[in-house]
């Protein structure tokens, strides 16, 4: 591979003149450079030739430099005040606050390669979600990328943010998930074979080609391992060609070779021009010399921020020197931001060989060396940074051709809304396709169904308040099993989605009716096959019009229940509190139905017209049973059947009504699910 086309240009801050590697041209290839090539995943040189054509066409298209500055920012959050559980007053206590992030400043411009460090809990990801303008609540202090605010320029779609759990569909593969997102992301001047072979690019590029076809898995589901669903993320994430990338903790959790391969992508995404930050947890040095920037951050303020190969120098400048000369800089940085330093750790060891601990005195060492580092910070680094934010062009030369590309994508999706539905429909099928017909679900339905076919077998129809019993039961199991079904979708895609639609992937509308759409088959094949096996079994009607009326009815039924289960999931984004509610509501329309009660109080009358198996449960009845029908009621005497005590005071005689009353129910409760889902959206 063609190492990239380089300048060194030096920035400063303070006395510290920070060396960046800075391509000159963006629209080069980004290649890899000679220090952090990527090891090849197979030995195919037909397939890397391909990919290096892949590349030159996709991934310099609609690139546009951002410039990231970020001045003074701080966080903070309140926290309401719990002394124990069983304190009643606890509420009305005020509230306490902690600040996050302290005044932290730092700039990154295209190309680099930006690394937070700090301890755990210094306020890394804070920082890095505040960045990526995903940070609720306030943030004080300033952030501009090319000089805009977040939301005023149009960077949702130009910005790729990996989070440190990745979020991912657990039953697609690695190449299902990368082309889905291909297909998704990339500009619609791209044929469709392009984009598949820019998903298979990635794929080979972060050395996934021996688990392409590995599903991705889950808590429940065995999958690929840790690094490569890291690695899948982060291929999601280039796929959007970002020109901003944000990336937390990619390798936590791997082993070094893995976490240098993953730290190498991130420096040759930057090399194509894009500006990428990263926290990092414990980077060996190897991993340390690949970034450009560092910022050091200690208890959310900052100690260091500024070029990283000059960070030994700025610490020796004040006082802290590594004693010896091969010490990973990233150790170093870490136990100065736990203020701990040479000469402490040294007595520390001291103590541990048997010289007894000081705490109290330590602990002081350790909280006024913070202080110190954090003052040596506002003096030497923060007026510098400060004047450099000021000089530094807010907006970075733009070639001809990326800003053509740039514009004219800026405010528009990448792909059509029927292509987003047609992708949708097609991963949305294969996702689920082993939950919506899984052994245990179809054993569910069918023992149930032969269950009451037996227990209704060839019914008699002059036992009447049997065979509306079973009509009944029609209602209620189709009205509870689609709604508990129902229930789970917003809220456990709540993630996929939130990442999804945060980064202008797709249309809310387009996710919502591939959804709707794409559950239709699956949620009807069960209870037409529950319906023909009991409805002969139990002896109903013999009638094939009745039939299919009665399937028709139940149908119906399915999708209303449905409907409601998927806006109680979307109104309550919370499947223990949906599944309550819905209990509760099934429990209410099972009472109101007219079967167990036909005399309810008028003050609680109104209650039935809320309930959809109501509704289905006359139309069941209805259509079930004619006007003048009758059967024996008693010895030798025959009655009509709509006289009949079971068939009474139902009232049956306005069938149309009932089927509008569904039908508006139908369309409702799927209004109401998307205007939830739209609100949940807005408020992320
Ligand atoms: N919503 C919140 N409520 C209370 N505390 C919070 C909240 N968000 C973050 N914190 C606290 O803020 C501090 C910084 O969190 P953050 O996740 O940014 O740290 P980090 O440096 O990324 O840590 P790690 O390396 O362990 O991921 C932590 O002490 C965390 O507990």
């Amino acid at each position: 591979m063609m190492p990239p086309q380089q300048e060194n240009t030096t920035a400063s801050t303070d006395n510290i003149s920070i060396q960046i590697e800075q391509p000159n041209n963006y629209n080069v290839s980004p290649s890899l450079d000679n220090n952090h090539q990527l090891p090849p995943d197979n030995n195919n040189n037909n397939n890397t030739n391909h990919a290096i054509l892949v590349r030159c066409s996709v991934l310099r298209e609609s690139l546009r430099p951002v410039t990231l500055k970020f001045e003074d920012v701080s966080y903070t959050i309140k926290l309401s005040r719990r002394s124990g559980a069983t304190n009643c007053c606890a509420s009305s206590q005020p509230k306490v606050t902690r600040k996050l992030l302290n005044g932290v400043t730092g700039t990154v411009r295209p190309g680099e390669l930006l690394a937070m460090l700090g301890p755990s809990g210094s306020g890394k990801t804070t920082l890095l979600t505040a960045l990526a303008g995903k940070l609720s609540g306030k943030v004080s202090g300033t952030i501009s990328y090319n000089g805009q605010s977040f939301s005023g320029s149009c960077m949702k779609r130009k910005t790729g943010f990996v989070t440190q759990d990745d979020v991912l569909y657990p039953h697609l593969t690695v190449l299902e998930t990368l082309t889905y997102a291909a297909l998704l992301k990339l500009p619609s001047s791209l044929t469709k074979e392009e984009k598949m072979e820019q998903a298979e690019f990635i794929v080979m590029e972060l050395g996934l080609t021996r688990c392409r076809n590995s599903v991705i898995g889950g808590p429940l589901l065995r999958g690929v391992s840790g690094g490569e669903r890291k690695r899948v993320s982060i291929g999601q994430e280039m796929l959007v060609n970002p020109s901003l990338l944000l990336v937390d903790e990619p390798t936590s959790g791997l082993d070094s070779t893995t976490a240098q391969r993953i730290v190498g992508t991130l420096r040759w995404v930057a090399r194509g021009g894009r500006t990428v930050v990263t926290t990092i947890h414990q980077p060996s040095s190897r991993l340390f010399r690949m970034f450009d920037k560092v910022i050091v951050l200690s208890e959310g303020c900052p100690i260091y921020s500024g070029g990283a190969g000059r960070v030994m120098d700025y610490f020796a400048s004040i006082g802290y020197a590594p004693g010896f000369d091969f010490v990973n800089p990233a150790d170093f940085l870490l136990d100065l931001a736990n203020g701990v330093t040479p000469d402490s750790r040294q007595e520390e060891e001291n103590e541990l060989h048997g010289n007894g601990r000081q705490d109290n005195k330590h602990d002081n060492i350790i909280q006024s060396t913070k202080q110190f580092l954090i003052h040596s910070y506002k003096n030497n680094i923060y007026p510098l940074l400060k004047e450099e934010i000021h000089h530094l062009p807010s907006q970075h030369h733009i070639q001809p051709h990326s800003t053509k590309s740039s514009t004219s994508s800026d405010n528009q999706w990448t792909s059509s809304w029927w292509l987003q539905f047609r992708v949708l429909l097609s991963r949305g099928l294969k996702e689920r396709k082993h939950e919506s017909f899984s052994g245990l679900r179809i054993f569910q339905v069918m023992s149930v169904s032969i269950l009451s076919g037996i227990l209704w077998w060839h019914s008699d129809p002059n036992h009447i308040q049997d065979q509306v019993g079973l009509l009944f039961f029609f209602s209620i199991f189709w009205g509870f099993f689609p709604l508990f079904n129902a229930i789970f979708v917003f809220p456990q895609e709540k993630p996929m989605l939130a990442r999804e639609t945060s980064s202008g992937m797709y249309r809310l509308s387009s996710y919502y009716t591939a959804r709707i759409v794409g559950d239709l088959p699956m949620e009807l094949v069960l209870p037409t096959l529950f319906v023909t096996i009991t409805y002969w079994m139990g002896g109903l009607k013999p009638s094939l019009i009745t039939f299919l009326l009665t399937l028709s009815i139940v149908l119906l039924n399915v999708l209303v229940a449905q409907g409601l289960g998927l806006a109680l999931g979307a109104v309550l984004m919370d499947v223990k509190q949906a599944t309550t509610l819905s209990s509760v509501l099934m429990l209410v329309f099972l009472l109101v139905s007219g079967y167990y009660i036909q005399h309810i109080p008028p003050f609680i009358d109104w209650l039935k017209y809320v309930s959809f198996s109501q509704f289905c449960y006359r139309l069941l009845v209805g259509v079930q049973y004619s006007e003048n029908e009758v059967y024996e009621c008693g010895l030798g005497s025959v009655c009509r059947v709509v006289d009949s005590p079971a068939i009474k005071y139902l009232g049956i005689h306005n069938l149309a009504a009932d089927v509008a009353a569904l039908a508006v129910m139908l369309v409702g409760y799927r209004v109401l699910a998307y205007v939830a889902l739209r609100l949940s959206q807005k408020h992320h």
